[in-house]
């Protein structure tokens, strides 16, 4: 049981902590912090958060769980605002989609105190943003990946394992480059194919009456491209170089499929198109049993 989450950034993730921490009851109370004031308070009117802190270094005056829900290019500069009142006592943790730049970020930031924080990435979301579609039970029964470094506190870690396991979730550990390099191939590639098709669609004159056709096939390939552009610009800078890899795997992927539809070579074509319908029929997101 905590008797304090600092939350900074009122977002969709963030919002979606606090109520699951709240509903599983492991937190008496929750001071919240995001850049707006007017975000601040609607979480605070959602009863998302009990109580508006000015800034965030006031959100974590007093807190035992400090949880950073922020694009993750404002990692840094938040780390910065709260190192006067970080303890090592407290748990530190993040939900960015991108581990290395975030880790680094704590590493130049938090100093003596880096070893509080561990570096954590639900996979869990949605294509909304907002405090308004915080969710109690957004995490329920899906993957959390920590990426703990040599000066992870074990006592740290072991609290965060404990916090996300009683929220429902499927608790793994691995290194931050394998995290940037995985979810390069699984997140950011399919969310940067989806913002770019929904643009080459768009881009055509005869683009509006095309997606005014677009069926249920359409709607779940581009579901993710209605996502924030803020959110997903900087996890696709901060994850470039790995993201680089996929597009260029990706781009001879495709260029194979492009190749055969030219030759009329129906033959191969299957076969490729057979590799994919088997993969994906095989395929299960990892989850939980809720039960
Ligand atoms: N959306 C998803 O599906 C998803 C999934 C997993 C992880 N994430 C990660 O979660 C984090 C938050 O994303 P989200 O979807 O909740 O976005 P969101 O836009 O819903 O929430 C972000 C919040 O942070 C606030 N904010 C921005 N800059 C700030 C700053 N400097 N200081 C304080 N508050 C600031 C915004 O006002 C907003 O309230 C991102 O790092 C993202 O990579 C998102
Ligand atoms: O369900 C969605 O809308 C998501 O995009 C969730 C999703 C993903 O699966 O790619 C998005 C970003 C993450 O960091 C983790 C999860």
């Amino acid at each position: 049981m905590f008797e304090q989450l600092a939350l900074i950034g009122c977002g969709l993730m963030g919002g979606s902590f606090a109520l699951a921490l709240k509903k599983a009851g492991l937190v008496k109370r929750v001071v919240g912090y995001s850049k707006s004031p007017s975000t601040t308070e609607r979480a605070r009117a959602l009863g998302v958060i009990d109580v508006e802190a000015p800034s965030a270094l006031l959100a974590v005056s007093g807190a035992d769980i400090v949880l950073i829900a922020v694009p993750v290019a404002a990692t840094e500069s938040t780390f910065r605002a709260i190192k006067h009142l970080v303890t090592s006592q407290m748990l530190i943790m993040d939900v960015g989609s991108t581990k290395r730049d975030v880790i680094e970020a704590g590493r130049r930031a938090l100093r003596d105190h880096f070893g509080s924080f561990v570096p954590a990435h639900p996979i869990a979301g949605k294509e909304v943003s907002g405090v308004e579609n915080a969710d109690a039970d957004l995490y329920t029964g899906r993957q959390i990946i920590l990426t703990p470094t040599e000066r992870t506190l074990t006592t740290q870690l072991q609290k965060a394992v404990a916090v996300w396991t009683a929220l429902g979730c499927q608790v793994q550990q691995m290194s931050p480059e394998q995290h940037d390099a995985s979810f390069a191939a699984v997140s950011h590639l399919p969310h940067m194919l989806a913002f770019a098709l929904m643009n080459s669609i768009t881009g055509q004159s005869q683009g509006a009456d095309y997606l005014s056709l677009a069926g249920p096939g359409f709607r779940d390939f581009t579901r993710i491209a209605a996502s924030d552009p803020k959110v997903w610009r900087d996890i696709l800078l901060a994850n470039r170089e790995e993201l680089q890899t996929q597009v260029r795997v990706f781009r001879d992927s495709l260029q194979a499929f492009e190749q055969l539809i030219a030759q009329g070579d129906n033959q191969a074509l299957e076969t490729l198109i057979g590799q994919a319908s088997q993969a994906r029929a095989a395929w299960t997101m990892t989850s939980k049993p809720t039960h």
